[in-house]
């Protein structure tokens, strides 16, 4: 497995190992062990899958509050993605800041989401699936957003026009967006 490091300290590009052959490939897309050998040590406990059926269509940027703040490690196994994680850390020396990695079936690649950042992919393809790894579970009172297009963050998404839920059209700007995320607290 190949480790990529991103501008923001602590936000990793993963590229598993897939063997090839007349068949097709055979890959480990998650090993534990793997990832501890690469400093990387989360008891992921919760797998979710999304669909989505035409290109264009924006989830994000989402993170849920402390104390049940998420780690995420995101693929993509049919389809691609403008993924974008962006730190949101009061204090940190990146703070506002993002990175934008493309992760589809083809390139498998992954991207791992710290606590304390925020995350939201774009599809650039028709029927894209999202896979993604998380460790805590699911908390809708700690579910939090921010827009997509808040001018401060000046994300580079591909498209202008994006296919949105209704919470995020309503999403706030990071400036207003509630956020306990302290760079240096207890984010491990
Ligand atoms: C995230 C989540 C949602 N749900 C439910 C709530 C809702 O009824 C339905 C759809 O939820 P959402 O609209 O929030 O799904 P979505 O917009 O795909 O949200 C996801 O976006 C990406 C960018 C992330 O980073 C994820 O952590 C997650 O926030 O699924 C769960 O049951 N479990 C979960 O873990």
């Amino acid at each position: 497995m190949k480790v990529i490091s991103t501008k923001l300290p602590g936000v990793v590009v993963l590229e598993p190992k897939a063997h090839g052959d007349h068949r097709g490939f055979f890959m480990e897309s998650y090993n534990q062990q793997t990832l501890a050998n690469a400093g990387i040590h989360h008891a992921f406990i919760q797998d979710n899958h999304s669909l989505s059926v035409e290109a264009g269509v924006l989830r994000g940027l989402h993170y849920q509050l402390e104390p049940k703040a998420l780690t995420k490690l995101v693929r993509v196994v049919s389809g691609a993605v403008y993924d974008v994680v962006v730190d949101i850390r009061k204090g940190s020396p990146t703070f506002g800041e993002w990175v934008g990695v493309i992760l589809s079936a083809d390139n498998k690649r992954q991207i791992l989401v710290p606590k304390g950042f925020a995350h939201g992919a774009c599809t650039l393809v028709p029927n894209t699936q999202l896979l993604y790894k998380v460790d805590d579970y699911y908390s809708p009172e700690h579910d939090r957003g921010i827009a997509w297009d808040d001018p401060d963050l000046g994300i580079a998404w591909p498209i202008s026009q994006p296919i949105l839920s209704e919470r995020d059209r309503q999403q706030p700007a990071l400036a207003q967006a509630e956020n306990n995320f302290v760079y240096g607290g207890d984010l491990s």
